[in-house]
């Protein structure tokens, strides 16, 4: 599947986009904060740089595996749906809609690939204990191994795709339009028949995420309180009670918290991630 190593190239894009990561969950789950600028304070003085990289090691490791079935379900399921490879369809350029059905085949899969990345991603991002400090009290997770086995133990194996259902619904339709608004902003600046150029690939991708993040940020919002549920006792009854309860509290607007560190990340990550793409399915046709 030329599709595998595709995936490789994003790691550096994503991280040195750890610290805004790690900025927007906090901002998601946690009410102490005032907004970016008060959380980037805060995690400074208390957890020094180390706070901003907290829980990565594990995501950057997932990367090459979550966006190789991403583009390779994609891939596959539009060779499925249009019988045209990669390289006839300039000539003979696939619809929007089975765009659209290959977009959210590819994200409804790597969805169930990323629950338990994300989940314990997400767990190690909230530990505000600075490490390695004498008399501080101590993280409840040690890193990621500690934190999946702790989980495992502690809620069983189904603790791991805690949240899973509100990140299926973030990813399947969001993902789909990932794609078309790819293929749609190449198709626009491409004469036809032709390959788009790198600068278009990269403008294009970055758009594609920063539609698909923002459109996403809902859900994303609701994932990540879901993935934190569960660590001390149940707080929500279920992914409609937690959007409920949320929503009640806080108003509308905490359905877009990290939206805007969501949006920013995004158009570099994603560039890279489609000239990635682009740049080894023409290298190994
Ligand atoms: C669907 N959703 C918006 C959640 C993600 C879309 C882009 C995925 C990419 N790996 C990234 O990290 O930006």
């Amino acid at each position: 599947m030329a599709c595998l190593p595709a995936s490789a190239a994003p790691g550096l894009p994503i991280c040195l986009t750890c610290p805004a990561l790690s900025i927007q969950v906090r901002l998601q789950t946690q009410n102490t904060y005032q907004g970016i600028v008060d959380c980037v304070v805060k995690t400074y003085r208390h957890e020094s740089v180390l706070g901003f990289f907290k829980g990565m090691s594990f995501p950057i490791a997932s990367v090459a595996l979550v966006n190789s079935v991403l583009f390779g379900v994609y891939s596959n399921t539009l060779l499925a749906l249009t019988a045209t490879s990669h390289q006839e369809r300039r000539a003979q350029p696939p619809s929007y809609t089975n765009i659209f059905i290959a977009g959210c085949t590819g994200g409804l899969l790597q969805a169930y690939c990323l629950a338990p990345f994300d989940l314990i991603k997400v767990r190690l991002q909230n530990q505000t204990e600075p490490r390695m400090q004498i008399g501080s009290s101590t993280p409840r997770y040690r890193g990621p191994v500690h934190c999946a086995a702790s989980i495992l133990k502690e809620e069983g194996p189904q603790g791991l795709f805690r949240g899973s259902w509100a990140l299926v619904l973030r990813d399947t339709p969001t993902l789909g339009m990932y794609f078309v608004t790819y293929e749609g902003l190449c198709r626009q600046y491409t004469p036809e028949g032709q390959n788009p150029s790198s600068a278009t690939v990269l403008v294009a991708g970055g758009f594609a995420g920063i539609a698909s993040w923002i459109t996403a940020t809902p859900f994303d919002v609701i994932k990540s309180r879901m993935q934190m549920d569960g660590l001390k006792g149940r707080k929500y009854g279920g992914m409609l009670d937690c959007m409920a309860s949320s929503f009640r509290q806080e108003g509308i607007g905490v359905f877009f918290k990290g939206m805007t560190l969501n949006s920013a990340r995004a158009f570099p990550v994603n560039a890279a991630t489609f000239l990635s793409y682009e740049y080894l399915l023409r290298l190994w046709r």
